[in-house]
C-alpha cells in the first residue's frame, strides 16, 4: 500500500499498461484480460491485474497531467517493482499525418517549453522509448494492419492554454506529430529507474482542424491500441 494506492505489494505485474482515464483502464481490463481483478480504487484511479494469454498484466489509470502521472508511476516503479510501462493514452494531432482515430507511437518526446513542468528537469536520464518495445510496436502495428504513425510527440502541462494552438508552431516546425500531457515524463522517469517504457496514443482530436471524437465512441476507438499494447506486453 502507498499513499495513493491500496493494492498490496506484489499485486501488480512486471508489465503495466498506463491509460490516463480510469474508465479506459476498466474497459481495457474487462475487455481484454482474463480474470481481471480491481486492485486499486483509491481516488478513482482504478488499477487492475489479470492475464493475457496466460501472462499477468496490470493496467493502472494515471489521471491527467505530469503531476498526477508521476505519482502513480513513481509508486509502480519504486514500491511495486514494475519494470515495463506502456502508456495507452490519447493525444491531439498536430499534423495531417496523424489522422483522427489513428495511433501515434512516440519515438521521442519533448516538453512543450523550457518552463514546462519544472519536473522535467528533475530527471536527468536520457529520455526515450525502449528500443526493443518500439521495434516490437512498429512490427506488430504493421502486421495487425493498425493505422499508425511514429515520431516526435510534444508533452504539454496545460490543456486549455490562453495562447491556443499557436503555441505548438515551433513543435510543428520540428515535425511533431501530436500532443499529450504525460509522454515526456514517462520516458524520463523510466530512464531514472532503469525501466523500459513506450508511449502510444490514439488521436482523439485535431488541433489544426478542431475535429473531435465523441467521448461515447472513445472506448471502441481504443481497441487497436489496447491489442497492440498487449501483444507487445506478452512478447516483452
Ligand atoms: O486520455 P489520457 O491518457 O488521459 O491522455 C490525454 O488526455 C488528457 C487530456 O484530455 C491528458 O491526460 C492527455 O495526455
Ligand atoms: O493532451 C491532449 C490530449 C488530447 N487532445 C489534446 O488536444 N491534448
Amino acid at each position: 500500500m502507498t499513499p495513493h494506492n491500496e493494492a498490496d505489494k506484489g499485486a501488480y505485474a512486471d508489465t503495466v499498461l498506463l491509460p490516463g482515464d480510469p474508465q479506459r483502464a476498466e474497459w481495457m481490463a474487462q475487455t481484454f484480460l482474463e480474470a481481471p481483478r480491481c486492485i486499486n480504487r483509491r481516488r478513482g484511479a482504478l488499477g487492475f491485474t489479470g492475464l493475457f494469454r496466460g501472462r499477468p498484466i496490470s493496467i493502472q489509470a494515471t489521471g491527467i497531467g505530469v503531476s498526477s502521472f508521476l505519482i502513480y508511476v513513481h509508486e509502480l516503479l519504486d514500491y511495486y517493482g514494475a519494470r515495463t510501462l506502456i502508456r495507452t493514452g490519447t493525444c491531439g494531432s498536430l499534423t495531417a499525418k496523424a489522422k483522427l482515430r489513428s495511433l501515434v507511437i512516440s519515438q521521442s518526446a519533448q516538453a512543450e517549453s523550457a518552463q514546462s513542468g519544472q519536473v522535467f528537469g528533475l530527471y536527468k536520464a536520457v529520455a526515450g522509448p525502449d528500443p526493443a518495445l518500439l521495434a516490437s510496436a512498429l512490427t506488430k502495428a504493421a502486421e495487425l494492419g493498425i493505422d499508425h504513425c511514429a515520431g516526435l510527440t510534444v508533452c504539454s502541462d496545460i490543456f486549455y492554454h490562453p495562447e491556443g494552438r499557436v503555441r505548438f508552431a515551433d513543435a510543428q516546425a520540428a515535425g511533431a506529430l501530436a500532443v499529450d500531457m504525460e509522454t515526456s515524463a514517462l520516458y524520463r522517469i523510466a530512464g531514472h529507474f532503469g525501466a523500459r517504457a513506450l508511449s502510444m496514443c490514439t488521436v482523439v482530436d485535431n488541433i489544426e482542424t478542431d475535429e473531435l471524437t465523441d467521448y461515447r465512441e472513445r472506448q471502441e476507438l481504443f481497441t487497436d491500441m489496447s491489442r497492440l499494447a498487449l501483444e507487445i506486453a506478452v512478447d516483452s
